[in-house]
């Protein structure tokens, strides 16, 4: 592309998250589709590139992430979702809570709720930008849960208390999935009193640690698109219980001081 085209600009980099997470496999096929030929999609981790966002957005710098709502970013900057006229990263969302076959059996407390828990964006988002303002996970988890009894109420309605029994949850180190984990936290410890393990791992062995029954479950499954391929592979051996989140969105963000507006501006 020309010398001041956009390629230029960042370096022909997109700057990516985990290789795990299903957005990075969108991103590889956007490079492909878009024919984005010298373009790299560079791997990282959510934190990675928040810090990579947060640093070009200081020095008002061109940059291209894999960006998703709901996410603190959103609120804190001025950002747009590049168009995806080819539909790579697919259409609005969900998040789906799978968990592994036989919970109902040995732990129907945890089953209810897990079955009753669905939020929305703007909850997701509060306890999100909490915590990237600072406040521990666990502390920004118990503040939503003790601002928002109403809702916890009614997730955790005539479900019989487990006294100290043992639930495990995985989840992967994305900023949306730390915030709705340590909420799902909460209230089994605070309201139905099981004792919470949590391991954060990547997207591969989050689902296959649900499916082969080494973990209980996990709130982190984006639904139909993002995890079409751990879905398609994994689906027939764990239990999803349906979305606890939707009008969750993927793909190339960009702030909005850039003046492109499609993914086919990156190749000029
Ligand atoms: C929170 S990320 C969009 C999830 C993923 O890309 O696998």
């Amino acid at each position: 592309g020309g010398s001041g085209g956009v390629g230029a600009q960042v370096d022909y980099k997109i700057i990516g998250i985990d290789p795990g997470a299903g957005i990075m496999k969108a991103a590889e096929k956007a490079i492909e589709e878009y024919d984005l030929k010298d373009w790299e999609l560079v791997e990282g981790s959510g934190a990675a590139m928040t810090a990579a966002l947060t640093q070009a957005y200081k020095d008002k710098k061109p940059i291209i992430i894999t960006g998703w709502t709901p996410h603190w970013k959103f609120s804190k900057y001025e950002l747009k979702y590049l168009k995806d006229p080819k539909g790579v990263f697919g259409a609005g969302e969900e998040i789906h809570t799978v968990v592994r076959k036989g919970l109902k059996e040995d732990q129907p407390s945890a089953y209810a709720f897990l079955d009753n828990f669905h939020w929305t964006t703007e909850d997701m988002e509060k306890v999100m930008l909490d915590i990237a303002d600072g406040k521990k996970p666990e502390e920004a988890a118990a503040e939503w849960v003790k601002n928002n009894e109403e809702k916890v109420n009614k997730w955790v309605e005539g479900i019989q208390p487990a006294d100290g029994k043992k639930i495990s949850l995985a989840y992967v180190a994305w900023d949306s999935e730390i915030a709705s984990t340590n909420v799902v936290k909460t209230v089994l410890e605070q309201k139905l009193k099981y004792q919470v393990e949590l391991s954060q791992v990547e997207a591969g062995p989050m689902w296959a640690g649900v499916a082969n029954g080494d973990v209980d479950g996990m709130v982190a499954a984006w639904l139909p698109t993002t995890h079409a391929d751990y879905y398609e592979k994994l689906g027939k051996d764990v239990e999803d219980l349906g979305a606890n989140l939707e009008g969750t969105k993927v793909g190339l963000v960009v702030p909005a001081y850039m003046d492109i507006d499609s993914i086919e501006d990156l190749k000029k």
